[in-house]
């Protein structure tokens, strides 16, 4: 950053999530990333620098080694004028979701992060005159938990997700409840992939959000945000898919729109693009779990059609979704196993809290940190040093848990070559891609106990409150099997 020539009528707001607000420079391809807080913990800007900088390190030392350099941009740390940082958050306060204003923008350190701008395909330093579709999704776990510590039998049969989506729109945070299950989205099955697909574009909460030259075109911001226009969407994605063809409006031209996306992204989900030398996968976790949700509507559709469960096509190991859930199988133990062993490391620093710099809970994300999340044993031998080990695993699956994908597409000639960059084709175009993973800063130690109230709450509502209703339910999530079916085959 040149710091003299930071003019805020450059940037424009261009998204937040809980803990950071990011905005874009209209012109290069480049963002900033602010931390929030909320508004009475302020934090030193000692230590504002150390969190940002613990993030860089930890995308570096650990991310980029897990999922591949090509997919992670970590970024740098960067000194703004504190004037510039004023007068920034002034102009983009009135943009801010209502939802998102309880915590603050950090204005008084004058530290963010600097990134790529990933709404822009990557190679370019500034931002391309060609068009841009950038589609962000959040997948979340995408396994369900093989660990026996588990004690809730319905762990074993749901994923979180689901069952988080009741106790969400109980608690208003949205206003109905998705059909999307992230174990569609792993399970490699292209049909499967489809739906999910499908139904994060009917229902995106926060997992899903599309992006046309950087500009946000679909995605809500809450649960007050305006129900999904799929013609609307269609009318910008058509461009993109049809660009020659005068695709009459209207139904059928915006299911076809929709259709088309829906297969490039599986395609580009599936493709193993990383050609870096990072990227080998040092975790080796073999498929484990139930293959599919119980409350998927797709699987149980599969059974009300009398059919069995769909076969497990399996990720190709290149590809990111393959590789994110790796790191996320690294929680092997479940919150429910994993609490006792975070108060056991509670415990010692309870004792020795001298340690806590020792066992590296706060930083340094090093290469030493790194080598020890590779210890993959599971024989609790009663040491701290087991303890720690699970618990620095557990955080790291837990960011893999909650970090985005984003994928950027953009158009290329029938006969160009593309700057070697990867192509995927759809029915009536082509497109070069870029695919990169965002929102990788490790989740923090003391969230572990919050974690596990959590777990309780979620599996308890959904157990008490949903089974007891499971005909109700099924209602809500798809009218009749019939209804389900069509879905499946149109896509
Ligand atoms: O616990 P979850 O699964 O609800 O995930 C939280 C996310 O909610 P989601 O379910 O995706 O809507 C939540 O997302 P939203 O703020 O709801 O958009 C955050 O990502 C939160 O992470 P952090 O505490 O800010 O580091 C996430 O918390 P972590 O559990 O990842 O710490
Ligand atoms: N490098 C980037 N390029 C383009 N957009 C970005 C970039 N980083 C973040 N964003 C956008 O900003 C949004 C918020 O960023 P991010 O997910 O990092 O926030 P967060 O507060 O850490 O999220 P969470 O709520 O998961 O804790 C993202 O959803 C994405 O749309």
């Amino acid at each position: 950053m040149e710091e003299g020539k930071m003019d805020e009528n450059e940037w424009g707001y261009h998204g937040e999530g809980n803990k950071s607000l990011v905005v874009a420079h209209a012109q290069r391809c480049v963002v900033l990333r602010f931390l929030k807080f909320p508004p009475n913990r302020k934090k030193t800007s000692e230590e504002i620098f150390q969190h940002l900088q613990n993030i860089v390190d930890f995308g570096k030392n650990v991310m980029k080694e897990f999922l591949g350099e090509n997919y992670v941009h970590c970024g740098e740390v960067v000194q703004l004028p504190l004037e510039f940082v004023k007068q920034l958050c002034l102009k983009i306060q009135s943009e801010r979701p209502e939802s998102r204003c309880d915590k603050d923008l950090d204005t008084l350190s004058g530290y963010a992060m600097c990134l790529p701008n990933l709404t822009r395909l990557q190679t370019y330093r500034f931002a391309e005159h060609r068009p841009i579709l950038c589609v962000e999704i959040k997948p979340k776990c995408g396994f369900i938990p093989f660990s026996s510590d588990v004690t809730h039998e319905m762990k074993h049969k749901v994923c979180r997700y689901c069952m988080h989506q009741h106790l969400k729109v109980a608690t208003g945070k949205w206003r109905q409840i998705s059909r999307y299950c992230p174990l569609d989205l792993y399970s490699g099955n292209k049909q499967r992939m489809h739906f999910a697909l499908k139904s994060l574009l009917q229902e995106a909460q926060n997992n899903l959000k599309i992006f046309k030259n950087g500009e946000l075109i679909y995605g809500c911001k809450d649960a007050r945000s305006p129900v999904a226009d799929w013609s609307e969407l269609a009318h910008h994605l058509k461009p993109f898919f049809f660009p020659s063809n005068g695709l009459a409006s209207g139904p059928h031209c915006t299911r076809a729109v929709i259709r088309e996306l829906v297969h490039v992204i599986t395609r580009v989900l599936l493709s193993g693009s990383d050609k870096g030398r990072a990227g080998t996968l040092r975790l080796g976790l073999g498929p484990q779990g139930p293959r599919v949700c119980e409350a998927s509507p797709f699987s149980r559709s599969l059974r009300c059609q009398g059919k069995n469960t769909p076969e497990r096509s399996g990720l190709p190991k290149g590809c990111l979704l393959y590789k994110t859930l790796q790191v996320q199988m690294l929680d092997l133990l479940d919150i429910e196993g994993l609490y006792p062993l975070y108060n056991r490391v509670e415990r010692y620093l309870e004792e020795f809290p001298e340690e806590r710099k020792t066992l590296q809970i706060d930083g340094p994300y090093d290469e030493a940190f790194y080598q020890k999340l590779l210890d993959l044993s599971t024989e609790d031998d009663g040491t701290v040093a087991f303890a720690l080990t699970k618990v620095q695993q557990y955080r790291v699956a837990m960011t893999a848990k909650d970090c985005s994908i984003m994928i950027a597409l953009s158009p290329c000639l029938q006969d160009a070559s593309s700057d070697q960059r990867p192509v995927v084709p759809s029915s009536r175009s082509r497109f070069a891609f870029s695919v990169s993973v965002l929102d990788l800063d490790l989740k923090p130690y003391e969230s572990i106990p919050h974690q596990y109230k959590l777990d309780g709450k979620i599996v308890n509502y959904y157990s008490k409150t949903v089974c007891a209703k499971d005909n109700a339910v099924m209602s809500t999530r798809f009218k009749e099997s019939e209804d389900c079916t069509l879905v499946l085959h149109k896509v």
